[in-house]
């Protein structure tokens, strides 16, 4: 028998994952597959992201933590499309760094978000590389037959919403890496935002129910509304004044003296995992009572035109912004 602080394949996954794997469809996390029974009257709907050390998280980033990013960046794809989540399929490729304690941190990240969202470990694979560790998931999840919602259905005369608030995430990032001056609650919130986004899976219903079109702010609100407008082959324009700040995004915003120049920081950094959702102005009030309902922020921030991608306002007057999103080179 191995001795307890051998961090090598199978006992990581005996000793560390076993515990949080499905009771029945997992097998025991000892075959070589997941067998799952199908959802009469159901779409299962998959996505799956991976990250990546030094470009998604930072090399002394708490490994519980990066778990429930990497869960958490997966969920909010799911919860743009309307599913519900039940499970996932996990990969671990450990680096150096990551001996027996770490990885026990990193279960336990994965076993606070599995309760917390009510999901579990389906199966995945363990490997060791001598690069920067990364992981990744393939989140699974239901939608009724034929209701998930996609990237192409906004029309004209639709509004466009987005939840919660956006540019934490970035900041988080800035001040993590020290590059930002800020009293230490502020900095405290928007690490966390960073570290720990929240996806919005208790807005699917919602979004199942009255979207248009939807999708999940991962690379930056620009970005990811140009993605909409492109799939749904429409104009979004997008008013950058009305940005829906955090109190501690807005203590840095009123430090900055060009406030344009500060919204497009905001609106392109990314990492937000808000649902950026369209839909027709006829549903507005009964979207706003369903984000009452849960207290969750929904601020409208644009429309959807007849034209052709995206055009992004300053109090009306047309800008070209410097960067819409995050993009891997
Ligand atoms: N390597 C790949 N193989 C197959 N499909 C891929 C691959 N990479 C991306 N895709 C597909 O491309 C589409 C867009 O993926 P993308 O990762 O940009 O979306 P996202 O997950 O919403 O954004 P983000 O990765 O920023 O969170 C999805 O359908 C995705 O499954
Ligand atoms: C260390 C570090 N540097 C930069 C970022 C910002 N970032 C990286 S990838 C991405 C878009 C979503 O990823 P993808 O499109 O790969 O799924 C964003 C906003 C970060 N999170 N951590
Ligand atoms: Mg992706
Ligand atoms: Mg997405
Ligand atoms: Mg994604």
């Amino acid at each position: 028998m191995p001795a307890i602080d051998v961090a090598g394949e199978f006992e990581t996954i005996q000793r560390l994952l076993k515990p949080l794997a499905h009771p029945e469809w997992a097998r025991g996390l000892a075959d070589d597959v997941a067998v799952l029974p199908s959802r009469p009257g159901h779409d299962l709907v998959l996505t799956k992201d991976a990250i990546v050390e030094g470009v998604h998280f930072l090399p002394d980033d708490p490994l519980d933590t990066v778990a429930q990013k990497l869960l958490r960046v997966n969920l909010s794809d799911l919860a743009a499309k309307g599913a519900e989540p039940f499970g996932y399929l996990l990969a671990c490729h450990w680096s150096e760094r990551c001996g027996w304690p770490e990885r026990e941190a990193f279960v336990s990240g994965l076993r606070r978000d599995q309760a917390i969202f009510d999901i579990s470990l389906l199966g995945g694979d363990t490997v060791k590389t001598p690069g920067p560790a990364s992981f990744s998931a393939t989140m699974m999840g239901w939608a009724p037959s034929g209701a998930a919602v996609s990237r192409a259905g906004a029309r004209p005369g639709d509004l466009l919403f987005v939840t919660g608030t956006i540019g934490d995430g970035w900041l988080g990032l800035q001040a993590a890496q020290a590059t930002l001056t800020l009293e230490p609650e502020r900095r405290d919130a928007l690490e966390a935002a960073y570290r720990t986004p929240m996806p919005r899976v208790e807005f699917a219903p919602v979004v199942l129910g009255l979207a248009t079109a939807s999708a999940d702010v991962s690379d930056g609100l620009l970005a990811d509304a140009g993605h909409i407008a492109e799939a749904s082959g429409v104009g979004i324009e997008i008013d950058l004044e009305v940005l829906p700040m955090s109190a501690a995004a807005q203590a840095w915003f009123d430090g900055r003296v060009d406030p344009q120049a500060a919204l497009e920081l905001l609106a392109s950094g990314g990492d937000d995992y808000e649902i950026l959702l369209t839909a027709p102005a006829g549903a507005e009030n009964a979207l706003r009572r369903e984000a009452e309902r849960r207290h969750l922020r929904l601020t409208r921030v644009g429309r959807v035109t007849a034209g052709q991608g995206l055009s992004v306002r300053y109090h009306g007057q047309e800008i070209t912004p410097t960067r819409t999103g995050w993009t891997h080179d």
